[in-house]
């Protein structure tokens, strides 16, 4: 089976081109694929496959084999693997996800795609949609709410839903975090149903910040689209960022801006790096 390697800013897939291959059971091959020393090395594995409704839809799977609802950096390379292969030649085009129809801009050097704008749409913040367990009188949304990890340590969390779930931390100084070790344990946390992907925010100034991630089913990774789109909006509801920010994160910057609208907008890089037989 023919695939793709694509990375947005260090965040690394593999890319399996289902218009013409088929995968049968990709919540197990996703783990195989994914082993950085068994398999070709990867954060997971994405489908891209026919839509009724869109140029394209994507399926992606961490690398322990779950099924996410929505990956930002994965959507940018899907974008450019479906222009330069000729899938399709809209600009914008659209992609179907779990988490709804996006809508993404593309950027193009000499006719080939080099990164791309999309329309994360709009932000979920009620516990419910989340998923958050926890006894509310009303349905309301998490900001800076304390969680405590069974070990006695808590933190001040704010969760925001890109369709996929974010638990975000700010802190003064990223470099004291150990996110090994308390990235698995909020992953974890009872109080997550679905489990949740984590970040941790350091605030240089309104418009610029710092982030680092745990990521639910992949655990440390370069960079997270979904992850930045929901610390863009969490440093909104905290007071602490304006609606535009710059965001740096290990494997590069993404610009992220919720928009008057209701949307985020997350504009960053996507690149193609190999092709390759699976055997
Ligand atoms: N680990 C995530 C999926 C990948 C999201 C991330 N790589 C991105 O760029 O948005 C989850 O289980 O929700």
């Amino acid at each position: 089976m023919r695939f793709t390697k694509m990375h947005g800013i260090g965040n690394d897939y593999i890319y399996i081109n289902c218009f013409e291959e088929e995968v049968k059971e990709p919540a197990k091959l996703a783990p195989r694929m994914s082993d950085r020393h068994f398999g070709i090395g990867s954060d997971g594995i994405i489908l891209i496959l026919p839509s009724t409704v869109a140029d394209c839809k994507m399926r992606i799977f961490n690398a322990d084999g779950s099924e996410a609802q929505m990956c930002g950096n994965g959507v940018r390379c899907v974008a450019k693997y479906i222009y330069d292969h000729n899938i399709t030649r809209n600009n914008p085009l659209t992609v179907e996800t779990v988490a709804g129809i996006k809508s993404i801009e593309l950027f193009t050097d000499n006719g080939r795609v080099s990164g791309a704008k999309v329309n994360m749409g709009k932000p979920r913040l009620l516990r419910s949609e989340i998923p958050m367990l926890g006894k509310e009188i009303k349905e309301t949304s998490v900001i800076d709410e304390l969680l405590t990890i069974s070990n006695g340590i808590s933190w001040r969390i704010t969760c925001v839903s890109m369709g996929n779930p974010h638990g975000i931390i700010f802190v003064d100084n990223l470099d004291l975090v150990n996110i090994s070790k308390h990235g698995i344990e909020i992953e974890h946390h009872p109080v997550f149903p679905e489990r949740i992907n984590v970040h941790f925010v350091q605030v240089h100034n309104p418009k610029e910040v710092t982030m680092r991630t745990w990521e639910r089913g992949s655990g440390i990774t370069l960079a997270c689209g979904t992850g930045a789109s929901a610390v863009c909006v969490a440093g909104v509801l905290n007071k602490k960022t304006e609606r535009k920010i710059l965001a740096h994160l290990p494997g590069g910057d993404l610009k992220l801006e919720w928009a008057e609208d209701g949307n985020v907008y997350m504009t960053g890089p996507a690149a193609e790096v190999f092709t390759g037989e699976w055997h």
